[in-house]
């Protein structure tokens, strides 16, 4: 699982340092009443499906015949139908494969599709398109590709090539799969796309590629059961009223989501939407930033020390002293780099990380820190389960609706029009 720190003292001190333990303790309880009310009766489905287990069979069977028959998949879905699955994929490049490669063209790019088929062998080539709606332009448009592509050139049954989730009701991408004769399972009708990571949606690709679905969803489960029982220990209750209150009394307008391992990269591209549809909508929200450590460092941290004190930032950290390449000592002294003799890659990425906090902390900020033990599917699965469930109880204190994103439907809307509407 993870842990939750502030730096060396208490959250309690550091609040009260700057005046807000009262309005913080009311948000508190606040989030905790609204926590244990979901754990007792109305626990959104994309959290109690995480206990149920009841799609495992088919979330197996479909990975196996992918895995059976290809050695390439290519997931095509974008935002919530993309973006859960690349983060839990991440960690696969540190094992050894026992899966599938998986390709995500998750943004539509006539240049990336291009290198696709240029590289990829048709034969050994598998397409899982995933859509909860089944009418997103954009992966439909990459299916049709596809097809254009794979058709002529294979040697197998087209149907082969293809599978489909997508929800249980008419639509073009369901059509499709249907007309071909593929396998289609299908997307919970109750889940939203940003929330499915642990669905069909994120587990099939996962599986595929040779993870263990259960690993992820047996994190998710203990924070769930944790967030049922004692709210206010949290990191997602206490995450969500620590964020409120700091947007309510310090202006602050910003969530920094800073990763010290670059397999948590696609993980901040994944929090981010679902911290930006979830609450950006009726005038208020808070915009997500996304880091990846040591690297922005170089690139962003100026503005995080010494621009405006407007946001609320969020380290995780996997602590590696001693792990990686170790550096020459001799190399290192005959070149006046002492400080870095013997010691090793993840000696110097923890002390970055270490570094980067102390500094923001000396400039009044409160930082959380989360620390995972390693990049494993319990943790990631952890950090999936208590990221959305903070992301629900701040939609709760903030007073909006979490799981619609009315403004991106129209501009959906717009984009077909556009498009029939070409000479
Ligand atoms: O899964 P789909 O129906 O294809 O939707 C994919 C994405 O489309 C839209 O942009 C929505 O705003 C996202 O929330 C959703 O994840």
């Amino acid at each position: 699982m993870f842990t939750m720190d502030f730096g060396s003292r208490p959250l309690d001190d550091l609040l009260d340092d700057v005046g807000l333990k009262h309005a913080f303790d009311k948000n508190l309880e606040k989030a905790s009443a609204y926590a244990r009310a979901l754990a007792m009766d109305a626990l959104p489905p994309f959290a109690r499906r995480t206990g149920e287990d009841q799609d495992h069979a088919a979330i197996e069977a479909l990975a196996h015949e992918i895995q059976r028959g290809f050695k390439e998949l290519v997931v095509l879905g974008t935002g919530g139908s993309s973006l859960g699955a690349q983060a839990a994929l991440a960690i696969a490049r540190y094992r050894p494969s026992t899966g599938v490669t998986v390709h995500t063209p998750d943004s539509l790019c006539p240049f990336e599709m291009d290198r696709l088929f240029a590289t990829l062998d048709p034969n050994e080539t598998h397409v899982l398109s995933i859509s909860k709606s089944g009418t997103t332009a954009e992966t439909l448009a990459q299916l049709l590709a596809f097809r254009a592509w794979l058709e002529p050139q294979t040697k197998r049954p087209l149907k082969d090539h293809f599978s489909f989730i997508t929800e249980p009701k008419p639509s073009a991408l369901r059509a499709y799969g249907e007309a071909l004769g593929s396998h289609i399972v299908e997307h919970p009708l109750d889940v939203g796309g940003r929330f499915s990571v642990l669905t069909t949606v994120g587990m099939v690709p996962v599986a595929a590629a040779g993870l263990s679905v259960k690993g992820f969803r047996h994190g998710a489960h203990e924070i769930y059961k944790a967030v049922g029982s004692v709210p206010e220990t949290t990191a997602a209750v206490i995450g969500a009223a620590l964020t409120h209150t700091l947007a309510e009394h310090r202006g602050v307008t910003q969530v920094l989501l800073m990763a010290y391992a670059d397999a948590l990269r696609a993980f901040t591209r994944w929090h981010g939407q679902l911290w930006a549809e979830s609450l950006g909508k009726d005038g208020k929200g808070t915009t997500p930033i996304r880091a990846v450590g040591p690297v922005d460092q170089h690139s962003q941290l100026q503005l995080f020390l010494d621009g405006p004190d407007d946001k609320f930032s969020t380290f995780i950290v996997v602590p590696s002293y001693g792990k990686g390449p170790r550096l020459d000592p001799k190399a290192a002294k005959d070149n006046g780099l002492d400080y870095m003799a013997g010691r090793t890659i993840g000696d110097t990425v923890t002390c970055q990380a270490r570094a980067t906090q102390d500094a923001l902390r000396a400039r009044g900020r409160i930082i959380r820190q989360l620390t995972i033990n390693a990049l494993d599917e319990e943790n990631i699965g952890a950090l999936f389960m208590s990221f959305m469930l903070e992301t629900v109880v701040m939609a709760h204190l903030m007073g909006v609706d979490a799981f619609d994103q009315p403004a991106v439907e129209e501009s959906k809307i717009l984009t077909r029009k556009y498009l029939a509407e070409l000479e």
